[in-house]
């Protein structure tokens, strides 16, 4: 499911802050999120790579975001994170980066954790990098959630209680900046 309008404008908040020229998705899906980051992304050639596992949801995505007139700005690509490292970092030398300035986590629950040590280990992400991650509470990511938690010294670490979208649910949002 698609983060929704709720917590998606707390997402919208984040973006604009961070005003970042290189952006990653985990989880396109229909490219709802997708649309929302990108419209948000005000620098000049800025860029978000959207990683989705499903074939099919990268060509819906990727039609959702043609639609949305921002083809120029947001890749919807196929695969998972760890096959597509040397194609990250490509894509980021291509722009004049070597780290995503944002990262939208909102994969597999149990790929939040992997995925971001992977990012970190790869050199994907930075000081100042901020990281908003969806679903910490429902339906859940409890070792990302501690994981934060216990890294504190490393990372400014809010977490944003709300709903889950298009409920009365709670749920949490997680936004990790990196020290
Ligand atoms: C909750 S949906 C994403 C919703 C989207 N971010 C939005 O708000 O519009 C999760 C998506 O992650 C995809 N997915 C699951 N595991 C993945 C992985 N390891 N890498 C990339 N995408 C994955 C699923 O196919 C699904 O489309």
């Amino acid at each position: 499911m698609c983060v929704g309008p709720i917590k998606g404008a707390l997402v919208d908040s984040y973006v604009r802050s961070c005003n970042p020229r290189t952006a990653l998705e985990l989880g396109a899906y229909c490219g709802y999120s997708a649309v929302r980051i990108a419209s948000g992304m005000q620098q000049p050639s800025s860029k978000l790579i959207s990683l989705e596992i499903s074939a099919a949801n990268v060509e819906i995505a990727t039609q959702i975001v043609h639609h949305a007139g921002l083809s120029s700005k947001v890749q919807v690509v196929h695969g998972i994170l760890s096959t597509k490292i040397d194609e990250l970092k490509q894509q980021l030398k291509s722009m004049g980066a070597s780290t995503f300035d944002f990262v939208f986590i909102d994969h597999y629950k149990q790929f939040y954790l992997p995925d971001f040590l992977l990012l970190k280990e790869a050199g994907l992400i930075s000081k100042g990098t901020v990281i908003v991650a969806d679903n910490i509470i429902r339906p859940g990511a409890p070792a990302y959630r501690s994981y934060m938690e216990s890294h504190k010294e490393a990372m400014d670490v809010v977490e944003h209680k709300t709903w889950f979208e298009y409920s009365s649910l709670p749920d949490s949002i997680m936004v990790s900046t990196l020290k």
